[in-house]
Parts: structure tokens; C-alpha cells; sequence
């Protein structure tokens, strides 16, 4: 493995669309803060510190076969270019942050990337566990496993009352923030979103943007993650986020149906202008095109599109972002260059699919 495995292909194996609800729920993930027991957090450690914290988990995890895990390859975010971090930071690997204001950090990923541990972010580990679809539970056994690997190693900072001790007071506790990936445009279309998020935010839960913190919903996708991490055990945290996902399930395919049932020919039209859009447009930006996408990706939902895979949907996504557009144009682009390539992209990607398909004897 090396860093051009990560940075060639646009999607990973947990956006296969294979798991649980997966047409509304992208993807699960897990995430665990964790510090060393007498080492500065990271908002306060020395550069030899840092170095430190690298070399403890490089020597433990390294070249090492972990169960439910097996190897995964370290990168230092020093060694890295920035367009191959934004590449990462596009792919939900590293955080922004970890990108961006971590001089010291580095991470660890497995081949398949369901798998990665940011290293001196805001915590001194961030283990994150990714799956397609509802699986939280899954990506919890998964993070435990890899959590219980390093802590027979490594002495973490923790204490008998509290739990683990975190770089910031809302993180104590567990560490463990549960999150999914949801795609709503039925909530959206009907208007139900803005009085649902009020409402999910009264659970004790967080609605945020698709790069986490900070960061917008385009594309109607929606991250739903709990906000609590104190006083209450893994397993209900995640039991919790998973009933009321469940719930936000069905009110969004009610309110698909119900969008089928008043408008339909408004809903298809709608689809299928976005459609145009994508494989016809010559320049587009990438909320727009993200609005596009949303759009197609309902649009095979409810049948109006056939033959065409929503794994080009996802790949999509990502190749569009900025940071993938210039890595494949080789260099920086500016932002009106990046929408005309951003076109050119999704266009070519659209005529491979009709090839493909009419190769296959079908037809778009
Ligand atoms: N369910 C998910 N599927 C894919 N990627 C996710 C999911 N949840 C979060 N991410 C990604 O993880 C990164 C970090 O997200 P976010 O900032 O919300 O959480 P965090 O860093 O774990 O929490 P904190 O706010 O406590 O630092 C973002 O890049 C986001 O895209």
C-alpha cells in the first residue's frame, strides 16, 4: 500500500450502497477520543511530545496484523501535499482540521478504508470506523476491537469516575461520537427538515453538514450524530441514534410517497431536468451540481431513472470536489476552472455509464 492507493479511486467500500436502509442512510461511522495517559493534550504539547505520541502508535500499530482490522498504512500529514490532503479530507478519511491545523498529525489507514486513526487532531487518537448503511452497531464492534488492540498496549488517559479524559469537556466520557450520513430530499422538497432538525437537536443530537463541523448540508445530505458523550454506556448511545435514525427513515420515505402522490409529473420533470443538467452542462458549480445529484439519486429511488447505478452517484460526489478535480487536472485550478472541468467530469462519467449499459444491451 502507499498514499497513491488512497488518492485514485473516488469511493470506498463503505459507499458501496450493499448495507442496511442504504438508499436513505449512506454510511455509519464510529469515532473514538483518546489521549495518553502523561502526555499534554494536543492543544498544548511540545513538538518532541508530538513526535513522541507518533512514534508510540507507529511502533504499535505498524506492519502489525490487528484483528477485525488487519494493517494499515501511515501517513504524515508533514510529508503530504495539500491537494492530496484535500483529496483525503473529500474521501471522510482525515477531518478538515487534521488537513488543515494540525502541524504534527498523521494517520493510519486500512487498505479498504473502512478503517482510519487521525493522529494528534484535537485528541492524540481519533479512531474511526466506517460501514455502509445503518450499521452502527457493526462500526462499534469494530472500533472496540481496534480501541481494545491499542489500549492493551498503550496506557490511556483515564479516570475511574469521568472515563477518558479529551482535549475539549464534551468529548469526556465515552469519546465516542456515533454518526450517520442520511440523504433527505423528501424531508427537504416538503419542508419537514427545518422543524425536524430543531426537534432532533432537543434529543441530545446534532445535525451537521457532509464534512462534519462547520460545514454545509449540500446535496440534501445530512450528518445526524449524538452530542452526549458523558453518563450513559456505548451501546445506548448508539441504541439511541439508532431508533430515532429509524424513525427520520420513515418519515422520509412517507414523505417521498407523499411527494409521488401530489406531484408527480412536478417530481419527475424535476428529476429529470437535473439529469439533463448533469450530462449536458458545460460549466457547474459544485452545490449545483450536488443538488443534481440529489436529485437523480431520488429519482432512481422511486424508478423514474432506470439503469443507472447510484454507485456513480457517489463516485460522483467525491470526484467533483475540488481538491479530486485538481489532483486528476495535476495542479491548481481556479474556481471557473474547476467548474468547466467539474462538467467536463460528470458528463464524461455519464457517457461511460451509457456505453457501458448499451453494451450490456440496455438503455438509458
Ligand atoms: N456517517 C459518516 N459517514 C462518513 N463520513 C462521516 C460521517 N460522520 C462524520 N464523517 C466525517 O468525519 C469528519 C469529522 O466529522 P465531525 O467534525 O462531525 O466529527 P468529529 O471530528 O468526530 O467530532 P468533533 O466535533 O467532536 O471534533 C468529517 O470529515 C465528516 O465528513
Amino acid at each position: 500500500m502507499s498514499l497513491e492507493h488512497f488518492l485514485q479511486k473516488a469511493i470506498s467500500s463503505w459507499m458501496n450502497e450493499e448495507g442496511p436502509d442504504s438508499d436513505i442512510v449512506l454510511s455509519s461511522r464510529i469515532r473514538l477520543a483518546r489521549n495518553f495517559k502523561d502526555f499534554s493534550f494536543s492543544t498544548l504539547f511540545s513538538q518532541e511530545e508530538a513526535m513522541q505520541i507518533i512514534n508510540v502508535i507507529k511502533d504499535c500499530l505498524n506492519d502489525t496484523d490487528i484483528p477485525e482490522v488487519g494493517r494499515l498504512e501511515f501517513l504524515q500529514m508533514e510529508s503530504l501535499q495539500p491537494l492530496d490532503k484535500l483529496v483525503l479530507v473529500e474521501k471522510h478519511l482525515i477531518s478538515p482540521n487534521l488537513a488543515e491545523d494540525s502541524p504534527y498529525g498523521a494517520c493510519l489507514l486500512s487498505a479498504n478504508e473502512e478503517v482510519s486513526i487521525m493522529v494528534n487532531e484535537e485528541d492524540h487518537l481519533r479512531i474511526q470506523c466506517l460501514y455502509s448503511g445503518l450499521q452502527l452497531n457493526e462500526a462499534l464492534q469494530r472500533a472496540n476491537a481496534l480501541d481494545d488492540f491499542i489500549e492493551g498496549q498503550i496506557d490511556y488517559a483515564f479516570d475511574e469516575e469521568r472515563g477518558y479524559l479529551t482535549s475539549c469537556p464534551t468529548n469526556v466520557g465515552t469519546g465516542l461520537r456515533a454518526s450517520v450520513m442520511m440523504h433527505l430530499p423528501g424531508l427537504v422538497l416538503t419542508n419537514q427538515i427545518n422543524h425536524l432538525i430543531p426537534a432532533i437537536n432537543q434529543l441530545g443530537l446534532v445535525v451537521r453538514g457532509i464534512y462534519g463541523e462547520g460545514s454545509e448540508a449540500i446535496g440534501n445530505i445530512f450528518q445526524i450524530s449524538n452530542q452526549i458523550t458523558l453518563g450513559k454506556s456505548e451501546t445506548d448511545i448508539v441504541e439511541d441514534l439508532t431508533s430515532v435514525v429509524q424513525q427520520i427513515i420513515a418519515q422520509e420515505r412517507s414523505a417521498r410517497e407523499a411527494l409521488v402522490h401530489t406531484s408527480d409529473i412536478q417530481l419527475e420533470d424535476r428529476v429529470y431536468r437535473s439529469f439533463g443538467i448533469l450530462q449536458h452542462a458545460r460549466v457547474i458549480e459544485t452545490k449545483e451540481a450536488a443538488r443534481c445529484l440529489s436529485d437523480v439519486r431520488l429519482g432512481i429511488d422511486l424508478g423514474y431513472i432506470k439503469n443507472i447505478s447510484k454507485g456513480i452517484l457517489n463516485e460522483l460526489m467525491i470526484l467533483t470536489q475540488p481538491g479530486f478535480l485538481q489532483k486528476y487536472a495535476g495542479g491548481p485550478l481556479r474556481p471557473h476552472e474547476r467548474d468547466i472541468r467539474r462538467a467536463a467530469f460528470i458528463r464524461e462519467r455519464f457517457d461511460l455509464e451509457k456505453k457501458d449499459n448499451s453494451e450490456g444491451g440496455n438503455s438509458l
